[in-house]
């Protein structure tokens, strides 16, 4: 088959981009042949044709970005291929050229990016024994770097950040893609070339040197990623924030097993975000959703959020005026964004202007309260509000050249040419009226016809009056047609009016583009106190409405907790018990036993949720809440099957507890609930009694472990800082009542009969199972040996207790 030129300029251009789906613009349409007409009709249900002999399907242009949302979502990478010059008046074949390789992780356009949620792509090094991160939002240009010992650390912080496209080391490729299902690409030899990598580094932030960045080892992947975003966003100018260095000492680093056990970002509407969020903007519910994710370690820092936190809470008034003004404000980090890459629409300008003419009311309320003085700083871009409030339409077309995006009055050449397009007619009836005055003809007319173009028409009798400056055209019987030199340049306007209209609608769109680029820094600062100010009044506002205190921080381990309530659950339970717990380092570990159903997971997750909306900046649910400072949280519950890892229940259990026992400190809080479950009871116990003993006397931590194992109890009796809690029930004849109130002692049955009563199981068999329990019960002696190994370990240290700070058992 002999292909067409078309066609060889197609496999040209493909060739290049041979890892991507080539979108090929042909006149309306996006055409994708070959392989990649088959992947793209699967993916989007598109009908599968031929163009040329090849296997074809194409998407309509302007449609473009509603199905390049579904490839992306799909984690494919796409190539744009743009015609490059004007079909109709190009010289034989139309030049093409790829102008953009979207993929999941360079995404800017709004439909495509969640609104809530920021889109990181994130890229993976090792070097020697460690590895090195870095993340980067282009949509809002926010980017991070981080540096971990292991790979489990790196999965946590990507899951952590949510990465939609990795890029990594080829070794780790089939790992990446093993754990995340997301697109992920190994890096290619020229990301990683270690000539000019400071000099690249250095023009993102239009500096000579990098130094004040501190991305020391960093350095390697920030660069790549640097490489990778120039060549898939084909532009020179990353708009990117220096990037936030992710250290142990300034975050609270959770794994993901913590995220997903305290239902931090979800499920959707049930989450501790979904608590917090009353934020009116998108920068600042992404902003929030941040601080959920990477809760801080520095008193001072999060002192400062509680205070301007507190000062919202208690100005009702602010706060509510505050609300209505943040309502208006829209999502300036991705208008900045889209600005820097060209992309910005009608209506990212009059989102920007919307949002600057409310910023000096959000700046003058906010002057109002003492704790906001900083509000003084912001520049409100005044200038370039007002000239964007001149020069836009109210609601302007999305799109340019129609005339229906610049106001009229802006710019006079604009309104001559839109008013030729538009009013023609107007302009013809016009100046035809004008002239019967002027000429006295009553009968007088403008005409057009395709030879002549416009004309005026004078009836024979009235000929003597034509002024000397009409000139003359055409005879005809009974009259006679003239032009004029201003019809005839009516004329030459309005041939090319429309051509003129939209190349000048253009230049005034693309000069107002330039205008808000330039102020392009103090619009990302406006963006970024936005986001501070609405996650900080959401924090308050939810405090308002939950009834929640200003938390309290300890320098010396104690933890006190007054009537403390589970975020989440209480906004699902009525009638939620409030609990209290008092820790310190010398009684720092709890066993907690209690019923089926009786509220030990929620206890549980209840005490790690305070201490990290505390150190997020968050007002917490509790009447009084003191707490010391943690460097890690963990939260370790119950079994789970990780069957893409291929690991069984108690394997997948027993890695998640060896990567709590290697990370936590004296200054953790490990949260523990039914571990050594996932195997025979003796096992189960032995295990869960040796990390207990060795998570109190080695790492000395704050623990709480829920456990059905009452034979755990016993370790209070071997150590002084392990006490056991139990949470009550009532017996009220045959009806078990939960009281969910949890206090000092052992539970002393477990009811997981009963509950299965309540769960359906039919009564033979929950008579059947009453049976069993009877008989197995009383043979049990397990207990009896469980003392046996606590005495022993007495005796052999000569003690009646053990204190673990002043004896070492290990
Ligand atoms: N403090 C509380 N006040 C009111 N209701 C509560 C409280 N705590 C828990 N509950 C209710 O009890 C139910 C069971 O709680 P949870 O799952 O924490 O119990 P559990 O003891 O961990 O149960 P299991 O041992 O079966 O896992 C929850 O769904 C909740 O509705």
């Amino acid at each position: 088959m002999k292909l067409t030129p078309m066609m060889q300029q197609y496999l040209q251009i493909k060739s290049q981009y041979k890892d991507a789906i080539l979108l090929f613009r042909l006149g309306d349409f996006y055409e994708a042949f070959f392989e990649d007409a088959y992947t793209v009709s699967k993916a989007l249900d598109l009908v599968l044709t031929q163009r040329q002999g090849a296997p074809m399907a194409g998407v309509p242009y302007h449609a473009l970005n509603s199905y390049l949302k579904r490839l992306v979502q799909l984690g494919y990478k796409v190539a744009i291929c743009e015609q490059m010059e004007d079909p109709a008046t190009a010289k034989g074949l139309v030049k093409r050229q790829v102008t953009r390789i979207v993929t999941p992780g360079t995404l800017v356009e709004d439909e495509l990016l969640e609104s809530d949620s920021n889109n990181y792509l994130a890229v993976v090094l090792k070097d020697q024994e460690k590895y090195h991160v870095a993340a980067v939002d282009v949509s809002t240009g926010d980017s991070l770097v981080a540096c971990f010992n292991d790979l489990e650390s790196v999965f946590d912080f990507l899951n952590s950040i949510k990465a939609t496209q990795i890029l990594c080391d080829p070794s780790l490729k089939s790992t990446f893609q093993s754990v995340f299902n997301v697109l992920v690409e190994p890096l290619q030899d020229w990301h990683l070339n270690p000539h000019g990598m400071e000099q690249d580094v250095a023009k993102v932030f239009n500096v000579v040197t990098i130094d004040h960045l501190e991305l020391k080892e960093n350095l390697k992947a920030f660069a790549a990623l640097v490489r990778y975003l120039r060549y898939t966003m084909m532009v020179e100018n990353l708009m990117l924030k220096p990037p936030k260095i992710i250290r142990d000492e300034r975050f609270v680093i959770l794994d993901s097993t913590t995220v997903e056990h305290l239902n931090l970002i979800e499920p959707k509407g049930k989450s501790l975000f979904d608590v917090l969020n009353y934020t009116k903007t998108s920068m600042g519910s992404r902003l929030l959703k941040s601080w959920i994710l990477q809760p801080l370690r520095d008193q001072k820092e999060i002192t400062s959020r509680l205070d301007k936190v507190q000062a919202f809470v208690e100005d009702q008034i602010l706060l509510s005026e505050l609300r209505e003004y943040l309502h208006t404000v829209k999502d300036l980090h991705r208008i900045a964004s889209r600005l820097r890459y060209g992309k910005a629409t009608p209506k990212d300008l009059v989102a920007l202007r919307t949002t600057l003419e409310v910023c000096p009311q959000i700046q003058q309320l906010l002057l109002t309260n003492d704790a906001f003085l900083e509000a003084e700083n912001l520049d409100c871009l005044t200038d370039l509000c007002e000239e964007l409030a001149k020069a836009l339409e109210d609601e302007p077309s999305n799109v340019i050249g129609e005339g229906k995006v610049i106001r009229q009055g802006y710019d006079k050449e604009f309104d001559e040419l839109k008013d030729l397009v538009y009013n023609s007619e107007k302009f013809l009836a016009e100046y035809e009226q004008r002239e019967r005055v002027l000429t006295n003809i009553p009968n007088l007319r403008v005409g057009y016809n395709s030879v002549f173009g416009y004309y005026i028409e004078v009836t024979k009798s009235h000929l003597s009056k034509v002024p000397p400056h009409y000139i003359r055209r055409q005879t005809l019987v009974n009259a006679e047609r003239f032009v004029t030199e201003e019809l005839k340049q009516f004329e030459e306007k309005m041939l090319h009016a429309k051509e003129l209209l939209e190349k000048k609608e253009k230049e005034l769109f693309d000069s107002l583009c330039q205008k808000a680029l330039e102020k392009v820094d103090k619009i990302i600062a406006i963006a970024d106190f936005i986001a501070n100010i609405d996650a900080l009044q959401s924090l308050a506002y939810a405090a308002n409405l939950n009834k929640y205190t200003r938390p309290k921080f300890s320098n010396d381990g104690k933890l006190v907790l007054v009537k403390s309530r589970h975020p989440i659950a209480e906004k699902f339970t009525e009638n939620f018990v409030p609990n209290d717990l008092t820790l310190s380092n010398q009684e720092s570990f709890v066993i907690l036993t209690g019923p089926n159903m009786s509220g030990k997971s929620t206890f549980v997750r209840q005490v790690g949720l305070i201490a990290l909306m505390a150190q997020i900046g968050s007002f917490v649910p509790a009447e009084e809440a003191v707490l010391p400072i943690f460097d890690r949280i963990f939260v370790k519950m119950g079994v789970r099957d990780d069957i893409i890892g291929g690991k069984s229940t108690f394997l997948t259990e027993m890695n998640e507890i060896a990567k709590i026992i290697y990370q936590a400190t004296k200054d953790s809080l490990v949260l523990l609930d039914e571990v050594g479950r996932g195997t025979s009871t003796f096992d189960g116990i032995s295990i869960a009694w040796a990390i207990s003993e060795y998570l109190h006397t080695k790492i000395k931590c704050k623990c709480i472990f829920a456990t059905h194992f009452t034979e755990l109890t016993e370790l209070a009796n071997l150590y002084d800082g392990i006490v056991n809690k139990t949470i009550q029930v009532m017996e009220q004849g045959s009806q078990v009542i939960f009281l969910h109130k949890v206090v000092d002692g052992v539970a002393d049955k477990s009811y997981g009969i009963d509950v299965a009563a309540i769960a359906g199981i039919p009564a033979e068999i929950v008579q059947r199972a009453r049976e069993v329990l009877d008989v197995i019960a009383s043979k049990s002696e397990l207990e009896d040996r469980l003392k046996v190994v606590s005495t022993e370990r007495l005796r052999k240290i000569g003690r009646k207790k053990v204190n673990p700070n002043q004896t070492t058992l290990w």
